[in-house]
């Protein structure tokens, strides 16, 4: 299987060109969590989030999401608790979504899907001084998931939702300030999956801290169609993409054990 030999070729995927062999590879996200075979552990924490909306910097499309970067040069917007030991900075978050509300998210929930998922991105500040570090050691890195369903518009992501016609093409740019990402979160943030895994767009690394909430947010149809207006490719280029599909396809558990911090 993929997990037992030593590279694994992670999943073709029509943005990246060719294979990309994956040192190690049995640590590789996004997964299914199978609920029935997580595993209740009581000392999981509540998580404690405490972001500062004015370290909010910028809104940018990569080519592959649209990112909303944090200025994570001081312990400003960090995240605590949960599965973690250390202290962990904000630097960004993103998006990931289909081309119709059947599908998008990277994770699934015995198999089910939805139609995009949110992650904040965080790196461990007490053990590295920079993210770039961070993202190439086991406990570098924090990830936070939740999973959107379309229903009723999300007031909080209109702000950022209205900002996204000016960043349509990769790597354009644009302000962005005070938006506070914890509107992003679900009212319930006590209940999730964590599991180890890794960044699931290159470079792959097998340095995250997984933790999936339970409770989905709520957008609404109009909000996502927004999302897929953006592109994939630069201005100069002549036949533009719609930025859709911007998921991985699902790796193998590779006998993890997911845990839940609920019953
Ligand atoms: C040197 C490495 C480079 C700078 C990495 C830049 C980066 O942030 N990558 C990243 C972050 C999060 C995810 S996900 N989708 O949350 O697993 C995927 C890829
Ligand atoms: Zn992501």
């Amino acid at each position: 299987t993929a997990c037992s030999s030593k590279y694994v070729l992670s999943q073709m995927h029509p943005m990246w060109q060719g294979p990309l062999a994956v040192p190690g590879g049995d640590r590789q996200s996004p997964i299914d969590i199978v609920v029935r075979k997580s595993v209740f552990d009581s000392e999981l924490k509540p998580l404690v989030t405490d972001y500062d909306p004015h370290t909010c910097q910028q809104i940018w499309n990569n080519g592959y999401s649209f990112l909303v970067e944090y200025d994570d040069t001081t312990d400003k917007s960090t995240l605590r608790g949960g599965p973690l030991r250390d202290k962990f900075r904000l630097c960004q978050f993103h998006f990931h979504w289909g081309e119709s509300n059947a599908w998008g998210s990277e994770h699934t929930v015995d198999r089910r899907l939805f139609p995009a998922e949110l992650h904040l991105v965080h790196w461990n500040s007490d053990k590295y001084s920079l993210f770039e570090e961070a993202v190439m050691e086991e406990n570098g890195l924090a990830v936070i998931g939740v999973f959107l369903k379309v229903g009723k518009r999300h007031e909080g992501l209109q702000k950022l939702v209205d900002a996204l016609p000016a960043i349509r093409h990769k790597d354009s740019v644009v302000e962005f300030n005070r938006f506070d990402p914890a509107c992003l979160l679900p009212v319930n943030t006590d209940d999730y999956w964590t599991y180890h895994g890794s960044l699931t767009t290159p470079p792959l690394t097998e340095s995250v801290s997984w933790i999936v909430m339970k409770q989905h947010i709520e957008v609404s149809h109009d909000q996502l169609a927004v999302f897929r207006s953006l592109l994939f490719t630069s201005a100069e280029e002549d036949v533009q993409k719609s930025m859709v599909n911007n998921f991985r396809v699902q790796q193998s558990p590779c006998g993890r054990t997911v845990r839940s911090s609920f019953t």
